[in-house]
């Protein structure tokens, strides 16, 4: 079952005490796969840091299973903590020392060897600035200097809890760009966003979750899925043309004026079909959806209460209603 999973987690809740009892995390199933890059998806409050930690044995679950490489966590994560590094929290260096001063003194402090603070900087890019003073780095190259120091104890997979929170473009880039090196060199890498843009061009496979809830999961291309091409239309009376493509089978979403089609790929189809009802399209076209489009939607669903209906999942897995 879980022989190929760097981490799967079964019914896992977390409840935070409160004057209304706060669910946080809300019986999720997760799978991420040994290797490439998994990106943890969902709007602020979604219950991302909360399952990160459980994940880490820094708060308990109420409820359900967590097992990394195998094993069950809590119970036996001093055996297998070894092989994770993860950035939760902002990490403390020494503003006065420098990058590699830092890391040699963190190697020392677990046990890394030595040797091993060369190649991380080299790893995290930092190579160029690893001998001048932390205070004088930008808040990009902090977060490469946090990415070296959970590489020192050669981790096979790293959690990274918004890692890019805070950056300029620029700073994004460079930490997208590492995590993407670090997965090709064959580590796993869980990084949770609410920047759906940024996972999407390095992400292999994502969850997306809201509410605490499992929205989707699976490869970035099977939740695009169906939806990477729709066909827009703009049409003077709206309510006359929704029965008319219903009765095709076409399912519409109003968007600014606009009705979406998804999974209509041939506009002349749809163009011929309204004409046959007198109706005529003030404008036609094909549009292509990214993942935030898709995050987007699905998100808003469970924030509105709606139904997920089943036509609407992607087809790899799906969450607990
Ligand atoms: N220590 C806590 N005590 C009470 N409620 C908490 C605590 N930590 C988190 N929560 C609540 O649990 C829910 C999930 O929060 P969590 O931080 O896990 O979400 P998140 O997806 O990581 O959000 P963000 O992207 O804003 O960091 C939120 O409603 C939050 O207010």
């Amino acid at each position: 079952m879980t022989a190929d999973c760097a981490i799967t987690t079964e019914g896992l809740r977390k409840t935070y005490p409160g004057v209304r009892r706060r669910v946080a995390v809300d019986r999720l199933d997760l799978r991420v796969p040994v290797g490439g890059v998994h990106g943890f998806l969902g709007p602020n409050g979604s219950g991302k840091t909360t399952t990160i930690r459980m994940l880490l044995g820094l708060i308990r679950p109420d409820e359900g299973e967590i097992r990394i490489f195998g094993r069950p966590v809590p119970a036996e994560l001093p055996d297998v903590i070894g092989r994770v590094g993860a950035i939760v929290e902002s990490p403390k260096f020494f503003p006065n020392f420098t990058g590699r001063q830092n890391l040699e003194l963190l190697a020392g402090a677990i046990g890394a060897r030595r040797r091993r603070v060369r190649h991380v900087i080299a790893q995290a890019g930092l190579a160029d600035r690893a001998d001048d003073r932390f205070g004088t780095y930008s808040l990009g190259m902090k977060q490469r200097l946090a990415i070296a120091a959970t590489l020192l104890k050669e981790p096979d997979l790293l959690i990274f809890d918004e890692p890019t929170n805070g950056l300029d473009p620029a700073g994004i880039h460079e930490i997208r760009t590492t995590m993407r090196r670090l997965a090709d060199e064959g580590h796993t890498v869980l990084v949770s966003s609410h920047i759906l843009g940024e996972v999407e061009q390095i992400a292999d496979t994502v969850s997306i979750i809201g509410r605490g809830r499992l929205i989707a999961t699976g490869a970035v291309s099977d939740i695009i899925g169906q939806r990477a091409v729709t066909v827009r239309v703009v049409v003077p009376e709206p309510d006359t043309a929704l029965p008319v493509l219903a009765r095709a089978g076409l399912t519409a979403r109003v968007d600014e004026g606009a009705l979406l089609l998804d999974g209509a790929d041939d506009p002349a189809c749809v163009n011929r079909l309204l004409a046959e009802h007198g109706i005529y399209a003030a404008e036609l076209g094909v549009v292509r959806v990214g993942l935030e489009s898709v995050f987007l939607e699905l998100t808003q669903e469970v924030e509105l209460g709606r139904p997920r209906r089943r036509d609407r999942r992607p087809s790899t897995q799906a969450g607990a209603a």
